[in-house]
């Protein structure tokens, strides 16, 4: 589905847009300083609705700070005010209770939002600029192991929320053909390593991944019992001259080749060719933004792709789904199935050598 070939705002509506964008730090710092006061979710505590003293007496913030925010609120849509009552909206509601948008908006603030101030460097540099506000890193990857608990963290729980709502849906399309052996790259923590060992009995996953993601998985896998059927290759794909493991029945990638460029994606894929054994195939899930069955879901990738931009590596994006395939032809291979809206947007490409 196209979301994006006319422009259907009203004049109107699209002054009143461009203000929400000029706004926008505004607007989302205030959202979330509402819901970190505790200021929202006391409000929602009272269906019939506080006045702004109330608030005070109830919170630990300022009568000034309760009217500014409170007011501000008003505009934003977070609260309703009737007669100096005020209630919570449904979308303060979302704020406080949908875990996806919790998700998206930790990974925002604590990963992204001061980063994202030097997005013109990135853009004209190639390099995630961004990231320098966590020290001196070459990307996102080398630094997540030494990232603050906090900013961990979110990184963690924004990737998990995306892929893991998948692994239920693409587990029986992998173990259709029975793989006994698994090369998964980018095996981050090890949870999909979990799944496959849960879901089959016999096959023996590789985890293929930098160090500091190594030894969180190895230490995950090995404490819930699984260590004799996990392998580790701990290594950095981007260095052609290193050795790349053999002799896999499958190979899979969630959320991995968006970590890359053009041209990187192109080099990986070629190189899990030499990889697969006979009739093995490759799996990728990634999210399409073009495949969303909401156009929210198209800007939500949209959007995460500036992140890859100023804070992950400065050259990947979230990919339209026809310039990746284009990287898969290229790459000696044909998309054999393919299966869209798995989990919060996903698809899934089973690729077999062309
Ligand atoms: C976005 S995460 C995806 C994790 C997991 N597959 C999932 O679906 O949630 C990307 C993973 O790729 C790994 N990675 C990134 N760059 C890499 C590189 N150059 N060599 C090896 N692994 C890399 C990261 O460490 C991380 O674990």
């Amino acid at each position: 589905m196209n979301f994006f070939e006319t422009d259907k705002l009203t004049a109107l509506q699209s002054i009143e847009k461009a203000q929400w964008i000029a706004f926008a730090p505004a607007v989302f710092q205030t959202t979330r300083v509402l819901r970190e006061t505790g200021i929202l979710q006391t409000i929602q505590q009272h269906p019939e609705g506080l006045t702004q003293a109330q608030v005070v007496e109830k919170t630990n913030v300022s009568k000034y700070g309760v009217r500014v925010l409170m007011e501000a609120a008003l505009g934003i849509g977070l609260l309703t005010c009737k007669d100096d009552v005020y209630k919570v909206t449904k979308t303060a509601t979302f704020i406080l209770n949908d875990k996806l948008t919790q998700v998206n908006f930790d990974f925002m603030n604590d990963v992204c939002y001061n980063g994202l101030f030097t997005l013109d460097e990135s853009i004209q540099n190639g390099k995630p600029e961004g990231l320098k506000v966590f020290g001196d890193w070459p990307t996102l990857y080398r630094a997540l192991a030494h990232f603050p608990p906090k900013v961990r963290e979110s990184w963690l729980a924004f990737d998990h929320y995306y892929s893991d709502a998948s692994f239920a849906d693409v587990l029986p399309i992998v173990f259709k053909h029975k793989p006994k052996s698994l090369l998964d790259i980018g095996g981050n923590t090890g949870k999909w390593a979990l799944e496959c060992f849960q879901h089959d009995q016999d096959v023996v996953v590789t985890i293929f991944d930098l160090p500091g993601q190594v030894n969180m998985a190895n230490k995950n896998i090995t404490e819930k019992g699984f260590g004799d059927r996990i392998r580790f290759h701990e290594s950095d794909i981007l260095d052609e001259s290193l050795p790349f493991p053999k002799g896999f029945d499958a190979i899979w990638m969630s959320q991995f080749l968006d970590c890359f460029s053009d041209e990187q994606i192109i080099s990986i894929l070629k190189r899990c060719r030499q990889a697969l054994n006979p009739d093995g195939s490759v799996y990728i899930l990634e999210p399409f933004w073009d495949c969303q069955r909401f156009q929210v879901g198209a800007f939500a990738l949209q959007q995460t792709s500036i992140y890859f931009t100023a804070m992950a590596n400065g050259n990947s994006q979230m990919y339209h789904s026809e310039i990746f395939k284009g990287f898969i032809k290229e790459a000696g291979f044909m998309v054999a199935e393919q299966k869209d809206m798995l989990g919060v947007g996903n698809t899934l490409l089973v690729c077999k050598p062309a």
